[in-house]
């Protein structure tokens, strides 16, 4: 089988998949429609997130068999349509939830302690104890958006901060020992802190809204590792203003990468919503790297290799 790799990854992907037999091809450059010329030469392909695996694009894979996604959002493959062509999907959630687990804990203890605004300021020669004087967990009620693989990672490292935690997830029952799920509003009538773990759907799109933000009780520190779409920027900047988000931890932003950057390049002026965050003293910010660290780059990795031996490998 020849499986074409699109984004270059940890060295064992390659060496394992060719002990197994495959005959691999790397592509990390070429544009998509190139890609999608050869694309029919391959029974596989691996990809982190360059480009979209569109309906043209799969449409384009006729001898496709598998489709290896090192991570877990899945936004940037149809789904739909890879099932319907009968493509095997195989995304690797287990290869970086532990990384999303513990960065969700820095950014909230990073807010809880001000860290951000005392760093800075003792940086500057500035040696200010009261008003920094931060928050404790314990005690707390923390809430977790979308109960899955990455949800769980984060409950599971909050054992032992006693603290109580609660999800809340649009599929019944999934919580385990470490949360209680909870209805929408018992939620948002509880909660001090919410961490967000949603993929990016049609109804995650945005869901962080006014609307969304004001129908909690309390005042409350916010985390985002999910996906920056599902947050309304200008609503967030309107929230922290007004004091009903404390502090916000965000490893995801509506702008990524190149619209990013482009940001603070263009001639443009940068969105006034986005200067608030860049400046705010209590907004933690990181470029997408809460699953990214030197082991889940090996764990992903590992995790591709090991799904595609079970259902492509005898043994
Ligand atoms: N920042 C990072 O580096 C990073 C790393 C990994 C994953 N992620 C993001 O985290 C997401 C979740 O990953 P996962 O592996 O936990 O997925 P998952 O499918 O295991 O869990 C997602 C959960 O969210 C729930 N959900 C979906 N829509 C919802 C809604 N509208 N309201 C409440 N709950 C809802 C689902 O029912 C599911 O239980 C990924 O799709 C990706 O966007 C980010
Ligand atoms: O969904 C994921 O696994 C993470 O958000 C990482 O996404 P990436 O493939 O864009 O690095």
């Amino acid at each position: 089988m020849k499986i074409l790799h699109l984004d270059s990854n940890h060295p064992l992907l390659i060496q394992q998949l060719t002990e197994l037999g495959f005959e691999n091809h790397e592509d990390y450059t070429s544009s998509k429609e190139t890609i999608e010329e050869k694309i029919a030469n391959y029974d596989g392909v691996i990809i982190r997130s360059r480009f979209t695996l569109d309906k043209e694009f799969l449409e384009a894979a006729k001898n496709l068999k598998f489709i290896g996604r090192l991570g877990a959002g899945l936004e940037n493959i149809d789904t739909d349509f890879a099932e319907k062509q009968g493509i095997k999907l195989f995304s690797a959630p287990e290869g970086n939830r532990n990384a999303v687990g513990e960065h969700a804990l820095a950014m909230l203890l990073g807010l809880l302690n001000k860290l951000r605004k005392a760093d800075q300021e003792v940086r500057n020669g500035i040696w200010k104890r009261e008003e920094n004087r931060g928050y404790e967990l314990d005690g707390k009620t923390i809430g977790i958006i979308g109960y899955g693989n990455m949800g769980k990672a984060f409950a599971k490292k909050l054992r032992g901060f006693d603290c109580e935690v609660l999800s809340y997830d649009i599929q019944e029952n999934v919580a385990n020992e470490d949360a209680k799920q909870v209805s929408l509003d018992e939620f948002q009538q509880k909660v001090d802190i919410v961490s967000l773990h949603t993929p990016l759907t049609e109804k995650t799109k945005n869901m962080v809204n006014s609307t969304f933000i004001n129908s909690f009780k309390k005042s409350f520190w916010f985390i985002n590792t999910g996906r920056g779409k599902s947050v309304v920027t200008n609503d967030l900047v309107e929230a922290l203003k007004s004091g009903k988000i404390l502090g916000a931890g965000l490893d995801v932003l509506e702008y990524e990468k190149t619209s990013f950057e482009n940001l603070f390049t263009s001639k443009k002026e940068m969105p006034e919503a986005f200067q608030y965050l860049i400046e705010a003293e209590n907004v933690l910010l990181s470029p997408h790297i809460a699953g990214w660290t030197i082991e889940s780059k090996e764990k992903l990795a590992q995790t591709i290799v090991d799904k595609i031996k079970v259902k492509f490998v005898n043994t």
